[in-house]
This record gives structure tokens, sequence and C-alpha cells, in this order.
């Protein structure tokens, strides 16, 4: 039987590049007496599930792809996640995919054109891209895929403006306009917006993302890249090869591998010494600083009941205790970097002389 589009499960893929402020903007979204329930699928970019923790609430409703290969599974493994979904008693009133920040949209957005049972049952809402207002003028000169996001929102959250002067918000609004007059654009601190400028937008312009991209719906066989992305595909990447053919040549994901990003992470089950972390973290931020972009952890203190979490987006770094730890909780440190040029056996050696 035939669905109307008004029956199909609204989706609302969030986008942004790293550290933007994503995250903060799915816990507002969930934290609100909206009384609708909403599926949440996080797709990372780490060897480690660190986000899904960092979401509140987190039950299991909240679907992590961790996968550890941002190109080659994401669709398939989407699919899979949303055919679960859809499968579901009980429905839900909405869908939110949290892309990684290195994801190019193209491919998450795709699959909701592509498969047909998904196609047949959601309908993509929007893309809302959240944008560092400090960083983003420097994203847009080296990650093409920082520009695919922006070029590719409905709705821009013009994030972190208390970081920036009025002059630069200025310019910075102006690049974005540049590379994407269409998209409703609001300045947020803290990704702080009423819901409803974000929901159910019904934005998603199809013939504006085919304009943008050509090849948007084009099939083919290009899915054997994934060795290009090095240092992001684990022994344990859980490929689907067989997934739906998809097209990197028209997606701009070589840059992923061109500019050599890659995550590497690190976890002990010795609680960390405190007096020793913190130094270690801020001098690496410092030091490495413009290569690594992102770093995070959730850690296990000695004679601390409390989670650590713990953020950073190059040397910007935020932490502060979360929750305490649960009796059936195992008491795992775990850190992330993600960026360029990243010293493993450094950053291992480091983050492991932290034990207390
Ligand atoms: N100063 C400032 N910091 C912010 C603002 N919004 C978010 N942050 C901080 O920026 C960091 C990153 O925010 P997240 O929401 O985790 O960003 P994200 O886009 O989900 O990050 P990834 O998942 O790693 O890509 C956190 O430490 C936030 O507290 C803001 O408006 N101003």
């Amino acid at each position: 039987m035939a669905e109307t589009q008004a029956e199909k499960i609204p989706v609302t893929v969030l986008t942004g590049y790293l550290g933007a402020g994503k995250t903060t903007l799915l816990n507002r979204i969930l934290s609100q007496p909206h009384g609708k329930k909403f599926a949440v699928i996080v797709n990372e970019f780490g060897e480690i599930g660190i986000d899904n923790d960092l979401v509140v609430g987190a039950d299991e409703e909240v679907f992590e792809m961790n996968n550890g290969c941002i190109c080659c599974t994401v669709r398939g493994d989407l699919i899979r996640i949303i055919d679960g979904l859809l499968r579901r008693k009980g429905g839900f009133d909405g869908i939110i995919v949290e892309t990684t920040g290195l994801a190019d949209p193209a491919p998450v957005a795709q699959t909701f054109f592509v498969d047909e049972e998904v196609q047949a049952k959601t309908k993509l809402d929007a893309v809302v891209t959240v944008a560092d207002a400090k960083w983003l003028s420097d994203r847009l000169k080296d990650a093409p895929e920082a520009k695919n996001q922006v070029a590719f929102a409905d709705v821009i959250l013009l994030n972190k403006t208390d970081l920036v002067t009025g002059a630069e918000l200025d310019a910075v609004e102006a690049r974005i306009r540049g590379i994407n007059p269409y998209a409703k654009l609001y300045r947020t601190q803290k990704s702080e917006i009423d819901i409803a400028k974000v929901l159910n937008q019904g934005a998603f312009d199809l013939e504006r993302v085919l304009e943008l991209e050509p090849a948007f719906l084009e099939e083919d066989e290009h899915h054997h890249h994934h060795h290009e992305h090095g240092e992001a595909c684990g022994p344990d990447c859980g490929h689907d090869h067989h997934d739906h053919g998809h097209d990197h040549h028209h997606h701009g994901l070589k840059a992923v591998h061109d500019e050599e990003i890659q995550s590497v992470s690190f976890s002990t089950d010795k609680p960390l010494d405190p007096d020793k972390f913190f130094p270690w973290v801020q001098n690496i931020v410092q030091v490495e600083g413009p290569n690594i972009l992102r770093s995070k952890g959730i850690l296990s203190f000695k004679d601390d009941p409390d989670r650590f979490v713990f953020q950073g987006v190059h040397m910007i770094l935020d932490g502060d205790h979360q929750r305490p730890w649960k009796d059936d909780e195992k008491r795992l440190s775990r850190i992330v970097f993600i960026g360029r040029q990243l010293k493993r056996d450094l950053l291992e050696e480091g983050f492991l002389a932290c034990v207390a």
C-alpha cells in the first residue's frame, strides 16, 4: 500500500564539523519537554564508542554505528539500523541521525532516496548543520567535507558565537552565505535554539541537492575504496561490502585520505592520576593542537567515584564530572584523538603514563 508523505517518519540529519556542537544540540532536543519519541542514530569516527555515552539518557534507542570507517559502511549500516527501527512496535515521531564530524552528508542523505524500504517509510526532513563560528573559516579552506556540510544544510546553526567578535561573526556568516544562500541560519551559543526551528522543517529539497551534486542519485559499483582510509579501518571493521553501491568519486570522500585525518584511541582499566593526566593532556593539545582536531575521553580517576568526561577542539579543552560510575560498570578510561599526522606512539605512551 502506498503511503503518503505525511505518514512517513521524518528524519533529521544532524551534521557539522568535529566539535561544532552537534551532541550539544542533540541533548537539547532530547531534553526538551516535547512529548515526542525520537530514535537517535549516532555515527561516530573512532575506534572506541564514546559518543554514545555522552548522549543524555542513552538507552536502547540509541544506535551506535561504531564501524570505524565512515565512508564505506555508513550507508549500509544506516539502512540496516533504520530497517530494524521500522520493524519495532510503537513507532517513532522522528528519527535523528547524528553523523560523524568528518562525514560528507551526501551519502547519508542519499540513503533516504535510494533504499526502497527506507524510502517507503521515512522522509528526509532536513539536514541541520552546526557550524563552529571560530573554526569554520579555517576548515572551509582545508576540509572539503566541512564545505559540503554547509552546502547541504537546510538549517545552519552558527554556533559558539561567544568565541568570536561581531566582525568575525559577520565574516564567517558571509562565507556561509557564499556557499549556501538558501539555508535558514541562526546564531547560537551552546546550540541553544527552539527545536521547532530544527525539527519538522519539511525543508529538504531534493532539487537543490541535485543541483549541487548532479551525480547524487547515480548508482555505481565503486565500493572498494576503503583501504585508502588506512587507519580509519581497524581489523574488526565490520564492512558490508555487498551493500548498495555508493560512489566515492562524486562525494569528495577522498579528501579524508588526502588530508590524512585519522583517529587513534587508547584505553586502560587502571585508574588514572589527575595530577598526571591534566598537565599531560594540556601540554599535548598545546603542542599538537593544530593537528589534533578533536579529542575526547571518559576517564576514571583514582579515588574518584565519578566519571570524568572531557572534550577538546584543537587546544580548547572542556571537562567535567558527569555522573557516578555504576556498580556494574567497568571503570575503563578511554580517550580518542582525531586529527592529522597523529603521533600514535607518543600519545599512547603519554596516556598510559598517567596511570596512578
Ligand atoms: N564556547 C563554546 N563552547 C561550546 C559551544 N557549544 C558547544 N561548545 C563546546 O564545544 C565542545 C564540542 O561540543 P559537542 O556538542 O560535543 O560537538 P560535536 O559536534 O558533537 O563534536 P563531535 O561529535 O566530536 O564531532 C564541547 O566541549 C561543548 O561544551 C558554544 O556555543 N560556545
